[in-house]
């Protein structure tokens, strides 16, 4: 991509978030945090010792096996509309445990909160668009008229096969 590009990720988002999951005596009752993909280009995660982290892959949810000293890097909603799709943003949830404890800090980065996310046009270069423009008010109108998190919002954003090129934005 241009350079315009690396420019506008210099003036890009950082948001923090702090996890901390206490222990659950009843851990198959409940989840730390529901199946969701997030919202960004890239979350990079520092996670403790203890297993949580699971990623859905062909319908299985897998365990992440924590490496201590190493980071866990997502890809999000964002970097999925910007490749037209070429990288997915990933599924995932938090078990708790039922005697430990867990922390984690995931760092989630994006562009402006202003910016609108699309593929530039080297990358579609007449290939069919499979999401319609986003940016981050209608994430939030989003995530304030609807409940649950989920991968819904990415969903939200998929070009439906009956608009016209023209409706896309
Ligand atoms: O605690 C974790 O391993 C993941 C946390 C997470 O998915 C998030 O903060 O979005
Ligand atoms: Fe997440």
């Amino acid at each position: 991509v241009g350079t315009g590009m690396l420019h506008e990720f210099q003036q890009g988002t950082q948001m923090l978030v702090m996890n901390h999951f206490p222990p659950c005596p009843e851990p198959e009752l409940v989840l730390g945090m529901p199946p969701h993909s997030d919202y960004g280009f890239l979350t990079i995660l520092l996670q403790d010792k203890v297993k949580g982290l699971q990623v859905q892959h062909d319908d299985h949810w897998i365990t992440v096996d924590p490496i201590v000293g190493s980071l866990f890097v997502n890809v999000g909603d964002h970097l999925e509309i910007f490749s037209n799709g070429r990288y997915k943003s990933v599924l995932h949830r938090v078990l708790v445990n039922r005697s430990k404890s867990r922390s984690s800090v995931a760092s989630l980065h994006s562009l402006p909160f202003d910016s609108v996310v699309r593929p530039p046009p080297e990358i579609v270069d007449g290939e069919e668009r499979l999401y319609a423009d986003t940016d981050f008010a209608s994430f939030l109108n989003y995530m304030t008229s609807h409940e649950t998190k989920h991968k819904h919002f990415l969903e939200s954003r998929k070009v439906v096969a009956v608009l016209p090129a023209a409706k896309i934005n």
